[in-house]
């Protein structure tokens, strides 16, 4: 249905009849919006606003939209975020896709209200969450821009992500120890392999909450910047990587997210493997010519 919303909405005439006369058994979580000012589309869903930015119209920003609960991640926030990967991973145009948190917070956890009367029985069998993975399986790079509380799920959420910049106002921490359960989405298995067995540990163990700079400190941020600078340095950086060729760029991030997976010699015989399947591609000539030739690239993605 967005996808359809999204081609109705290049022409807001057919996009009025069209909503209009399909209001009913419409889904209600998505919402197509024209912004004419900015010649920007945005679409609202219930929980998440997504729209394509950048000076090329190619980065995907997916707005977390549940200010009032601090962006808790309830299930049709996550279905909605899921979907949301879904259309922009799909999209042709888009190179690189941006995660941020509207308000206060990037997203305070896994919704708490929402589990709090849950059983073993329910959550095993029920599936779940059980779509918590997809922010982590995007074969596009992934950029968070945490703008506010990333806790719990929140900051498991940003780790899925393959680059974090932060707001000099972040707040980051696994306060699952709080409310007696532990990390349910990488908290203690993603920051062991970033900051080491100590930080993890005192992270997971004590619940306590951790600054922007100590975040950039440990390695789980790339940057720090203020609040104000904060988004147009994730755009400007995933601009930037969407001026290299697609298809490398999504090689690349294979290779690099191999290294999680595997021991030393794997790794480097799989990025040996990678490397050499570029010479498959006409952007590695292209890449190539253009450095000899002294002008830029005109990748194509082949
Ligand atoms: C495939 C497997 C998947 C596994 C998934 C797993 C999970 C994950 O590892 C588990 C978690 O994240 S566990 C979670 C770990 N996270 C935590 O433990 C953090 C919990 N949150 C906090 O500690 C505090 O809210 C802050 C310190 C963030 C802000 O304090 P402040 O500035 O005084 O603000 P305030 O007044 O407190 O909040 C404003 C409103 O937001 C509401 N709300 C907020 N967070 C919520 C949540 N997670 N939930 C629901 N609601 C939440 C709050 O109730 C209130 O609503 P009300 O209707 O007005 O009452």
């Amino acid at each position: 249905m967005a996808g359809v919303i999204r081609k109705l909405a290049q022409n807001p005439v057919t996009f009025s009849k069209f909503f209009t006369s399909h209001s009913v058994g419409i889904n209600t979580n998505v919402i197509a919006q024209r912004l004419f000012s900015t010649g920007a589309i945005q679409f609202q869903r219930e929980f998440v606003l997504t729209e394509k930015t950048g000076s090329k119209k190619n980065i995907g920003l997916i707005t977390l939209n549940r200010p009032k609960a601090l962006n808790a991640l309830c299930d049709g926030l996550m279905k909605d975020l899921s979907d949301a990967v879904d259309e922009f991973e799909k999209d042709r145009e888009i190179a690189t896709l941006i995660i941020t948190g509207q308000g206060k917070a990037f997203a305070a956890g896994a919704d708490i209200k929402e589990m709090q009367s849950l059983t073993f029985a329910e959550v095993v069998t029920g599936g779940f969450l059980s779509h918590w993975l997809r922010v982590s399986q995007c074969r596009k790079p992934v950029i968070a821009a945490v703008n506010g509380y990333a806790l719990g799920g929140g900051c498991e959420l940003m780790m899925m992500c393959d680059i974090a910049y932060a707001s000099e106002t972040a707040k980051f921490g696994q306060p699952e120890i709080l409310i007696g359960t532990i990390p349910g989405a990488g908290g203690t298995q993603r920051i062991i392999k970033i900051a080491g067995k100590s930080k993890a540990m005192e992270i997971c163990l004590s619940g306590n909450q951790f600054s922007a700079a100590e975040a950039e400190k440990m390695g789980l941020v790339s940057k720090v910047l203020p609040p104000d600078q904060l988004l147009p340095e994730a755009i400007k950086l995933a601009e930037k990587i969407g001026n290299n060729s697609k298809i490398v760029v999504g090689l690349c991030k294979e290779a690099v997210n191999r290294a999680y997976e595997t021991t030393l010699t794997e790794g480097l015989n799989f990025e040996r493997r990678i490397f050499h399947s570029t010479f498959a591609t006409e952007d590695r000539q292209e890449g190539m010519s253009a450095f000899i030739e002294k002008r830029p690239p005109n990748f194509q993605d082949k």
